[in-house]
């Protein structure tokens, strides 16, 4: 496995992002990983798949990591099931081809994501939502061990949200994936991960059970905004919203303007 001994990082002089911060996360285990923009939380995972070394502190294990980005510019012409194969790379030879077997897995792996319809398509002429979900296809390929994903359903719809929470449930319990993702969405956290990586803006961070550290108290003082978990009725006992409370109150002007009366 991969864990992070007392790591730190910073870009700038004495700006700590993080500091003696460490991760052991186990197999078959999600860990959810939260923060305001800007503290740290893609470079953590630059540092956790091996790809940034930390100013501080030490990156231990060698598994293999599938790494899915937040976006990803592709060379024009690759078609999608072309750039999920390119998750196979790990297991070929310099300049050997990819296999039938290879553009089997690669095809099941587009299957798993709910895109095999679009194997043939050209991946820069896919939505930003098709492509998240091939670039988690393509880490799939190549079956890693410890599964790294920046925001995975940050450009995915309320549906397509759910395959890929579903997807690394089932990862986790059937392939016993070790699972790492970064997330804006508290309920998400808290819906799949077993454990949660709070960073605050002052460099602190927390980490614990999801259901312990993911709470209003943490979230209010992580993000700067009163927040409360709400429990829906008439749902299962467990669903529950996160709630922010802005205070935003509409104005009329717009419908006034459209000479809409009041
Ligand atoms: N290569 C780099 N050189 C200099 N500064 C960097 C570099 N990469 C990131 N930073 C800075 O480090 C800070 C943390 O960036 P990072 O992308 O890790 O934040 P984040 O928590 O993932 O943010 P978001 O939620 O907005 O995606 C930011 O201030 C960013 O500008």
């Amino acid at each position: 496995m991969i864990a992070l001994r007392d790591v730190g990082h910073s870009f700038q002089p004495s700006r700590w992002l993080f500091r003696r911060l460490s991760l052991a996360p186990a197999q078959s285990q999600i860990t959810a990983i939260l923060g305001p923009n800007g503290t740290g939380k893609t470079t953590l995972l630059r540092v956790l798949c091996g790809t940034l070394a930390p100013r501080e502190g030490e990156r231990i294990g060698s598994d293999a990591v599938g790494y899915v980005p937040q976006a990803l510019a592709a060379d024009q012409g690759l078609t999608a099931l072309d750039m999920v194969l390119l998750g196979r790379s790990r297991f070929l030879g310099r300049f050997e081809a990819p296999a039938r077997r290879d553009t089997a897995r690669a095809q099941e792996c587009l299957d798993e994501v709910g895109l095999s319809s679009i194997a043939g398509q050209r991946y820069d002429r896919l939505s930003g939502g098709q492509r998240q979900l091939v670039l988690l296809a393509r880490a799939l390929a190549s079956d890693p061990a410890t599964l790294v994903l920046d925001e995975p359903t940050s450009a995915l719809d309320l549906a397509n949200q759910g395959v890929v929470l579903r997807l690394m449930g089932r990862l986790s319990r059937e392939r016993r994936l070790s699972i790492l993702f970064t997330t804006h969405h508290p309920e998400h956290a808290l819906a799949v991960a077993h454990r949660a990586l709070l960073l605050f803006p002052d460099g602190i961070h927390v980490e614990g059970p999801a259901e312990t550290v993911v709470d209003e108290t943490n979230l209010a003082r992580m993000y700067g905004v009163p927040v409360r978990r709400v429990a829906l009725t008439g749902e299962d006992p467990s669903a529950f919203a996160i709630v922010p409370l802005h205070h935003l109150r509409k104005t009329s002007a717009a419908a006034t303007f459209a000479g809409v009366p009041e």
